[in-house]
Parts: structure tokens; C-alpha cells; sequence
């Protein structure tokens, strides 16, 4: 059992020392007068709290044993002291609000920002995982801990100084006043570190549940289930599973939290009684003219500090030992190692011909193969179109080319050369890729353009052509404020909203603002009226003459671009050649093609 004390007992001083050591140096590195100031400023306290106890005696033994007649200066003396002190406490308490509040902000956005550094940068394939969903979830709640780490260990040691200072003096008046309000103090220190790690623990088994919460609740705010939520009037449903949900979770909780109250509610009342006890004791000794009234103010303030500062320490520790779970939580986010790694040396600066070598891949966290065993050489000015039904890979095919992910087998080369020996800088910045998926940001025009080439020098009549190649001058005659208008009403009523055709022509443009690239074009035409696709079907057949090219689509019409088609099925590549080829062989596509050749023509006979 004393062993057991022991390692715990270490174990807590271990935890202090990571915390303390942990939060001190980021302070320091995020600002050295802040942390100067915040430590010592608040490490001065308990000395300030001691001598004005001290000068409080000596004041009312002055007067208690005054009898009239000359004031000596000695009274003069103490009252100058007692102003002193109150002025540099006035000072200090000025100094810590400044210094805590300004420190905390710069901490936080210290915090945040490194979780930001972090996710811009994760690989993708974290984000379909739910255990790294929780992890970021904990961490952003997690994102105040090196804040409170600080103010708890500043408070550990102010509380350790206080407490010292305390009963050193007390214990020389008595020893035993010294010892009793320790030993009381303890029990509920230790009760308040045991349920101060229950709710810990507890919300880290619920934080999967939480995820859940805040997703329904975003559902709630987000303009794009707005339109779903009043369609199928599924609010009700999401209310009640948000209720139930709730309603659970705060039960545990609150379990925790009324069994805290009840257990600490006894054990708070001991030091009280205590107090009672030896305050007592004082007065009798007073009574009995072994005291001075001035020392019953000054002991009872030290008995108080003693209390204060031993139960003050044991909550700082405790938090410590919350915080480190926190810390560890916070820490654990960075542990999450990249597969893909930026080591390539070579800078890809003109893409000559793609090849996949028996390709092969799974995603993470899946089984089953998204491509097989795929092979193909395309060489510029090849245009190539990847077609096949939902889910047969061909997204997925791209992706692979860009290094979102690493293949599972196989090798892609760019000019002959495996693409991890490209650093993924340049390879990434030698395509301009529409997605299907594919969002505009939520700012002005101009914004979502140089969002999209950040490293280049932008300018407004090069974002202008652009707009022009995919069918969309009249964005900019959609309001007065021209490339400043703001493309949602998210953060200004004046902003656009833009219909779905809208969205993806501003995308587009977007994507051939980037020059110099290989143009990849994934379902490019979904939403666009046939007017626009004609078009920008023309602009692309212009701006690709003698590039290398690579889109998707379903809509056969649109393989207009296309001298070579390659059909994919399952993952697998079933057939691959020149369109006229693929018609004549009469298989897959020469099928798909049909289905949709066939619709059109009943449409225009009927
Ligand atoms: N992030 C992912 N994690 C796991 N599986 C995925 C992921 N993305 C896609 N898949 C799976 O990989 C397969 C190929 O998907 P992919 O998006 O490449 O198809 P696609 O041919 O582009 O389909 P569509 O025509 O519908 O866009 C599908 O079975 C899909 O479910």
C-alpha cells in the first residue's frame, strides 16, 4: 500500500514536472515578457498576503495595548507599510488581469494555429478515418489546455510558496494547528482529483457521441441541408435522436457531478470545524493572557492561508493531471505520421507522358479494391477520357496521379519517372484539376482566384479570361462590385448566390486560371445548360490543342475532346483505344454509348 503511494506519488510529481516544463517553454516561445510577468507577478501574491497579515497584527497589538497620549511613529510606520502593500497588491492584480488575458489570447491562437498547420497538411486518406475525426475533435476542445496547464502551474507553485510560508510561521506558534489543517484539508483534495478525473475520462469515452451531437446541430445551421430539412421535413426525427442522444450523455454526467457534490460537501465541512476548533483555542489562550488580539488575526489568517493554500495545491495538481491527459490528447494529433512523404528531389516542370504500371489500390480502411491492376501509357498531346459507371475508379485514378494517396502496388511514372521522386509541390503544381466535388470559398471573386494560383503574381484581366473560357462574363455583372463581390451571403447580404451551373462554371474557371498545366477535367459539364457546354466544349477543344488532357465523364456527348477512351469496369480497365474503335468493337462502351444515344432519340422522334 506504501509502495503504492509511493509510485503514485512520484507519478504525480512526474506529470508535474512534463506539464509545468511542457507549458512553461511553449509560453516562453510564444512570449518571454508575458511569461515573466505571469509568474512572477503571481508567485508575489502569497508574500504580499503574509506581510500584510504581518503589519495587520502589529496594528491591532498596538492599539489593544494603547493607553492615550503620543502617537509613536512606529504606528506612522505601519499604516505608511499597509498602504505600500496595498498599492503594490493593486498593482499586481492590475498587471496579472493584463498579463492573463492578453497572454491567454496569444496562446490560443498559438494553439490553433498549429492544429491548423497541422490539418492543412495531414494526409487525406485521415480524413475518411473516424479515430483521427475524434482525435481533432478532442483537440480543438483540447485547444485551451496549454492555457490552463500554465494557470495551474503557477497556481501549484503560488499554492506550494503560500503554503509553506504558512506553516513555517504557524507551525512555530504551534505546531499542531499546523498538522490538523493539513490532515483535514487532504481528504478533500483527494476527492475532488479522483471526480475531476472521472469527468475526464468520461468525456473521452463520449466524444465519438459528442461528434455525433455537434454534427446534428450543424445540420441545424448549415445552408446546405437547409433546403433537404424543409423538403423531407426530417427536422423532428433529427430533434428527438439529438434529445435521446443528449439525454444520455448528461445523465452520466450528472451522476458524476452529484456524487462529487455529496462526497466533497462532508469532507469541505472538516477544515471548517477545524477552524472553529483552533480558533478557540487562540481565544482562550487570548483570554488567558498568553496571546494578543493582534495574534489571533494574524494566526486565524495564516490557519485560512494553510487551508487555502494546501487544498489550492491539491486542485492545482489534480489539474495538472488532468491536463496532462489533456496534453497528451493535444499532443497525440501531431503523432499521426504522413505516408505520403514530400521527399522527391526533382522539380516536375513539363508533363510529357503519364504511365500506370500495374496499379493497384485499396484505401485506407477498406478492403476491397477501388482500382486493379491498372496499365496505360498516355503520351502529349494525347486527350484521354476515362469512362465507366459510378464507383468504377476513375476519380480515384486521379487522385493516385496527384499523390493524395500512395498506391497499394505498381508504380505511376511522369516522363518515365516514379512521381514520389517529384517533390509534390511541383508535381501538383503541373495539374489543374476540376473535381466533381469541387467548392469555391465563401469570399469575394478575386479571393477564390488567388486562392487557387497563391504563389503567382494575380491579375484581374488574366482572372477576367478565365471566366470568359468557362462561359461566365456575367458573374460580373451580377452585382456593382465586380471582382469584389462576394460569391455567398455568409459574410456580407450584398454576396451572390449562385445556382448550380453558376458554381461549376466559377470553378472552372478557376481551374483554368492556372497556367501552364495539364488539364484534368473530372464530370466537368454535370450541371452546365447546353448552351454553356457547347460553349466551353469549344473553348477547351481550343485551349488543349497540343496539351496533354485528361477528363471523365458520363455524358458520352461530351468525349467530343476524346482521341482516346479508356473504359474502366470495377477498377479494372476493359477496354482502351481510339472512340470510333471502341463503337466499332461493339462492347461496353459502344453500349453505354447506345443507352444514351438511344434516350436522345426517342426524345427528339417524340
Ligand atoms: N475515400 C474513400 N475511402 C474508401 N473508399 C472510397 C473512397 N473514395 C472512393 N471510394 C470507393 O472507391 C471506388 C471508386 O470510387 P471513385 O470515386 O474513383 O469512382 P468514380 O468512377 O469516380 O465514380 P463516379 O462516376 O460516381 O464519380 C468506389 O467503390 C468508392 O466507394
Amino acid at each position: 500500500m506504501f509502495k503504492d503511494f509511493r509510485n503514485k506519488y512520484k507519478d504525480n510529481i512526474k506529470d508535474f514536472v512534463q506539464v509545468f516544463s511542457w507549458c512553461i517553454s511553449l509560453s516562453w516561445k510564444v512570449s518571454p515578457i508575458y511569461t515573466l510577468l505571469r509568474v512572477s507577478s503571481e508567485l508575489f501574491n502569497p508574500i504580499l498576503n503574509i506581510v500584510g497579515a504581518f503589519v495587520s497584527k502589529q496594528i491591532i497589538n498596538y492599539i489593544s495595548g494603547y493607553t492615550g497620549g503620543y502617537h509613536s511613529r512606529y504606528i506612522y510606520n505601519l499604516l505608511i507599510l499597509m498602504a505600500l502593500i496595498a498599492l503594490v497588491k493593486v498593482i499586481m492584480i492590475k498587471v496579472q488581469i493584463y498579463t492573463r488575458m492578453v497572454h491567454s489570447e496569444e496562446l490560443d491562437q498559438w494553439m490553433v494555429r498549429n492544429m491548423m498547420d497541422f490539418s492543412f497538411d495531414v494526409d487525406l486518406a485521415y480524413f475518411d478515418d473516424p479515430n483521427y475525426q475524434d482525435k481533432i475533435t478532442s483537440a480543438m476542445r483540447d485547444g485551451s489546455i496549454l492555457i490552463q496547464a500554465l494557470g495551474s502551474s503557477i497556481s501549484a507553485i503560488s499554492a506550494a510558496i503560500s503554503f509553506l510560508i504558512a506553516f513555517v510561521i504557524l507551525s512555530k506558534e504551534n505546531i499542531f494547528y499546523s498538522l490538523l489543517m493539513i490532515a483535514v484539508a487532504i481528504p478533500s483534495g483527494a476527492a475532488l482529483k479522483y471526480y475531476t478525473e472521472s469527468l475526464y475520462d468520461l468525456s473521452l469515452d463520449q466524444i465519438a457521441n459528442r461528434r455525433k451531437l455537434s454534427y446534428i446541430q450543424n445540420i441545424a445551421f448549415d445552408r446546405r441541408f437547409s433546403q433537404d430539412m424543409r423538403l423531407f421535413q426530417s427536422s423532428k426525427m433529427l430533434k428527438d435522436s439529438y434529445d435521446k442522444l443528449w439525454g444520455r450523455l448528461f445523465i452520466q454526467r450528472k451522476k458524476i457531478l452529484k456524487e462529487r457534490s455529496r462526497v466533497t460537501l462532508i469532507l469541505d465541512f472538516l477544515p471548517e470545524i477545524v477552524l472553529v476548533i483552533v480558533s478557540g483555542h487562540i481565544i482562550f489562550n487570548i483570554l488567558d493572557g498568553k496571546l494578543l488580539i493582534g495574534d489571533y488575526v494574524f494566526l486565524s489568517g495564516l490557519l485560512g492561508q494553510l487551508w487555502y493554500s494546501t487544498s489550492g495545491f491539491i486542485a492545482s495538481t489534480m489539474e495538472i493531471v488532468e491536463n496532462k491527459l489533456r496534453m497528451n490528447n493535444y499532443q497525440s494529433l501531431f503523432k499521426y505520421i504522413n505516408r505520403i512523404q514530400d521527399e522527391g528531389e526533382l522539380e516536375l516542370n513539363k508533363v510529357e507522358s503519364i504511365a500506370f504500371e500495374n496499379v493497384s489500390f485499396i484505401y485506407p480502411l477498406s478492403e476491397k479494391y477501388a482500382l486493379k491492376d491498372i496499365s496505360f501509357y498516355i503520351d502529349a498531346p494525347e486527350h484521354v477520357a476515362f469512362v465507366g459507371l459510378n464507383g468504377s475508379g476513375k476519380s480515384t485514378l486521379i487522385k493516385l496521379l496527384l499523390r493524395f494517396y500512395e498506391p497499394t502496388s505498381g508504380m505511376i511514372k511522369i516522363n518515365g519517372i516514379d512521381i514520389s521522386l517529384y517533390s509534390i509541390g511541383s508535381l501538383r503544381k503541373a495539374f489543374s484539376v476540376y473535381f466533381q466535388d469541387m467548392n469555391n470559398f465563401a469570399f469575394s471573386i478575386r479571393e477564390n482566384f488567388h486562392l487557387t494560383n497563391p504563389n503567382e503574381i494575380n491579375k484581374d484581366d488574366e482572372i477576367i479570361e478565365a471566366l470568359d473560357k468557362s462561359d461566365f462574363m456575367e458573374i460580373l455583372s451580377l452585382n456593382d462590385a465586380g471582382l469584389d463581390a462576394y460569391i455567398s451571403k455568409f459574410f456580407t447580404s450584398e454576396g451572390l448566390i449562385l445556382s448550380g451551373g453558376q458554381t461549376q462554371k466559377l470553378a472552372l474557371a478557376r481551374v483554368l486560371y492556372r497556367k501552364d498545366t495539364i488539364l484534368i477535367l473530372d464530370e466537368v459539364s454535370s450541371n452546365l445548360d447546353p448552351k454553356a457546354e457547347h460553349e466551353i466544349f469549344n473553348k477547351l477543344q481550343e485551349m488543349t490543342r497540343g496539351r496533354l488532357t485528361l477528363f471523365t465523364s458520363h455524358r458520352l456527348s461530351n468525349l467530343s475532346l476524346a482521341d482516346r477512351v479508356i473504359v474502366l469496369e470495377k477498377g479494372e480497365i476493359i477496354e482502351d483505344g481510339k472512340p470510333e474503335k471502341l463503337l466499332k468493337d461493339n462492347k461496353r462502351y459502344a453500349e453505354l454509348f447506345r443507352y444514351q444515344q438511344k434516350k436522345y432519340m426517342v426524345k427528339a422522334e417524340g
